[in-house]
């Protein structure tokens, strides 16, 4: 039989059937009780929506989206609402799952969720995405709750999108809620420290990575795809934080390269000024496909799915691939990377900062007691190293790699919540 590396291939493999079988194999090798791993592999909810929007011109679009609550055994689901062209009920329950693995991993009380909606917001003026992400709310707002399901931003969703749609939901409740959304602006009960925790949480791990590999990143390289909320502070952290030099960035309209090293607050305000990376003064442009295996110390995918796969494996050329985007590595890939001793960093630890930060937020909502962001860092630093700790000790007592081992923390932690609760 051929894999799917020996198939002439071009579209993009179904990110849940990817998803079961990174759960497949870590299940196999702990021998997971089959029940146990047959509930793991379904969304235990999942509702399917049509919202109607009124245009600006008048007309009513029907619109349609999704929010998979994947398994709600270790506490409320949690996971951020993407909006996208491309989205499909198979990358939601993808996320869904993945968002229930990495709550895990971090050992933070919260299950795993993920809406979606099919929509090209860049097409929409600021009415159509607000009436868009009211009515949104609507909809999929009887399954939402501090208790039960706390969403979040993520791709092409913003914190004016959470604002909006926090406020929709105080209005169906006939009182203010905000702790039911996360990634909030802090006017309304955001959590300080939330923008930039992806990409911070991200930076720890890459900073541990390169201790425990022996390398001193001080004026080492990094390239980055996706250039949106975690690829652009990974640069400035990157940065900042580790002294490295970012060479080349992409986002959907192109990509830029530049050897001695890109700025990155001019190139946030060229962005934000021309919608694109491409086309920076003192860059020369480069394909996704070059970025992604440029001669760099590390790799940071931070756009969307399958961005490394059979096609390109062989060529990366990075010691260290740190997936802040969720599920850019195909199970190919990963065993292909491993061979060659390129050391990953799975999404499941590398981007859980932003989960990590958003769990900070809702205890600050529910509490009424807001911290500084001195303190939020400091406990983002404590749960990111204890999971950074607790998978490499996996992946040394396993021999498996940094994904299965994470896989295997987290289906441990998700197992043994529903057999106390009796699921199983
Ligand atoms: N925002 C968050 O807190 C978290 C985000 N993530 C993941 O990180 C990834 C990025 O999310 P955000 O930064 O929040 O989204 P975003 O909407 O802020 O940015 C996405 C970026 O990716 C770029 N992009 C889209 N298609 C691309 C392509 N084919 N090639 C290169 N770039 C492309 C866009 O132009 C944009 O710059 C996603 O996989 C998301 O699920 C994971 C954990 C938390
Ligand atoms: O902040 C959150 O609750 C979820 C972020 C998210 O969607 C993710 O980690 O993929």
């Amino acid at each position: 039989m051929l894999d799917a590396c020996s198939t002439a291939r071009s579209a993009k493999e179904n990110p849940f059937d990817i998803a079961r079988r990174q759960l497949d194999d870590a299940a196999s090798i702990i021998g997971l009780d089959a029940e146990v791993l047959e509930l793991l592999r379904w969304p235990m909810r999942e509702m399917h929506v049509t919202i109607p929007v009124k245009m600006d011109d008048g007309s009513v679009h029907a619109f349609h989206g999704f929010r998979v609550q994947y398994n709600d055994a270790r506490g409320p689901n949690k996971g951020g609402i993407r909006f996208h062209p491309d989205e499909t009920i198979d990358t939601v329950r993808a996320l869904a799952a993945w968002m229930t693995w990495k709550t895990a991993v971090l050992d933070i009380p919260l299950g795993g969720a993920k809406g979606g909606v099919i929509c090209n917001p860049k097409a929409m003026s600021p009415g159509e995405l607000e009436r868009l992400s009211r009515s949104y709310i609507r909809q999929v707002g009887r399954l939402l709750g501090l208790e039960k399901d706390v969403p979040a931003p993520d791709v092409y969703t913003t914190p004016q999108i959470m604002a909006w749609m926090a406020d929709e939901y105080s209005f169906m409740q006939g009182h203010n809620d905000f702790g039911v959304i996360t990634g909030k602006p802090l006017a309304l009960g955001g959590s300080l420290g939330r923008g930039d925790a992806t990409a911070r949480g991200g930076i720890i791990c890459i900073r541990e990575a390169a201790r425990m590999l022996g390398i001193d990143l001080t004026g080492k390289t990094a390239a980055i795809n996706g250039y949106g909320n975690a690829g652009a502070f990974a640069h400035k952290l990157a940065v900042e934080l580790l002294g490295m030099k970012v060479v080349a960035v992409s986002d959907s309209k192109g990509g830029i390269f530049n050897p001695d090293g890109l700025e990155h607050t001019a190139l946030t305000e060229y962005k934000k000024r021309t919608g694109s990376v491409a086309g920076f003064p003192g860059s020369t442009s480069l394909t996704d496909t070059a970025l992604l295996e440029l001669d760099v110390t590390v790799l940071i995918p931070a756009a969307l799915e399958d961005e490394i796969s059979c096609r390109n494996a062989r060529n990366i050329r990075a010691s260290i691939v740190a997936e802040l985007a969720n599920g850019p590595t195909t199970p190919e890939a990963d065993k292909i990377l491993h061979e060659r001793g390129i050391y990953l960093i799975p999404d499941l630890l590398c981007n859980a900062g932003g989960v990590t930060v958003s769990y900070f937020e809702m205890v600050q909502n529910s509490s009424g007691w807001y911290w500084e962001e001195e303190s939020v860092h400091r406990q983002l630093e404590k749960k990111m190293t204890a999971a950074i700790k607790t998978v490499h000790q996996s992946a040394v007592q396993y021999r498996v790699d940094n994904r299965t081992a994470a896989m295997i923390v987290a289906i441990r932690r998700v197992a043994e919540a529903m057999k106390l609760r009796g699921w199983v």
